[in-house]
């Protein structure tokens, strides 16, 4: 089966009012979209319910596979923390929900995915001996090994310092191709990098964004990938004074 497109359309209600206004949105299947917004706008809700997770949120409307299989079986996601077993070794964490579902581990497989995210010698390392970032990677690691179609990544860079973040979003554009992305970023120049499709997520609703035409992973220091940086800050809501201050 190749990885579906997601369709969502509705009203993201919050505990106490509506976060997202009506919205209509397909994000095409085997490609990249990006979703873009400020803090607590309801990402987090979006992916969470998308995932079939608890949400404080509420969806009055729908969100389906264009195939119309189920999508919680074929969704894996990376969330904003971690969530590693602190008494599991690195190793152990990248294959954690897969023994949990009984399955027998592949640890070469496991390997593998450690070393292509620079960790090949922590394999042991608890997450307490780990540095932020590199237990990002840990996790990034693990949602990797997952192996799905659909595969959600909630600011998975975001402790990664900038040499390292580039070399992860390569790995990620690598390893994910095919499947069904949907990454939120706060960094417009990731979302540059990574984009086929991006979305600027508010409260008025979900409007699409324009991309320079090469296909990701794009330079992130190409004159047109520089103009879009420019016109997607602007979208959200950063002003350039005419003269530097
Ligand atoms: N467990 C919860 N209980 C009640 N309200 C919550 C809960 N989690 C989030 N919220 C609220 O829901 C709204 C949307 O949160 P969400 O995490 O989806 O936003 P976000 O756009 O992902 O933000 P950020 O970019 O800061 O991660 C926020 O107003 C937040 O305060």
């Amino acid at each position: 089966m190749t990885a579906p497109a997601i369709h969502l359309a509705g009203v993201l209600q919050g505990a106490k009012a509506t976060l997202i206004d009506l919205f209509d949105i397909t994000l095409p299947g085997g490609e990249w979209s990006v979703l873009l917004g400020p803090s607590g706008v309801g990402k987090t809700s979006l992916l969470r319910l998308l995932a079939g997770l608890p949400c404080a949120a509420r969806l009055h409307g729908q969100i389906k596979a264009e195939d119309g299989a189920h999508l919680a079986p074929r969704v894996t996601m990376m969330a904003q923390d971690d969530h590693l077993l602190p008494w599991a070794g690195a190793l152990e964490n990248v294959t954690i929900a897969a023994r949990l579902r009984g399955e027998r581990p592949d640890p070469e497989r496991a390997e593998a995915l450690l070393a292509e995210v620079g960790l090949g010698s922590e394999a042991d390392r608890r997450p307490a001996e780990l540095s932020a970032g590199q237990r990002q990677r840990v996790a990034l690691a693990r949602t990797l090994y997952e192996g799905r179609d659909i595969v959600l990544l909630d600011e998975p860079f975001s402790a990664l310092d900038v040499v390292t973040r580039h070399q992860m979003q390569g790995l990620a554009a690598r390893l994910l191709a095919g499947r069904t992305v949907v990454l939120i970023t706060h960094d417009p120049a990731e979302a540059l990098r990574l984009a086929n499709h991006a979305w600027i997520v508010a409260r008025g609703g979900i409007s699409p964004c324009a991309l320079p035409s090469p296909p990701p992973p794009r330079r992130i220091d190409a004159p047109d990938t520089l103009a879009a940086q420019a016109d997607l800050l602007r979208r959200i809501g950063l002003t350039f004074p005419d003269k530097a201050a």
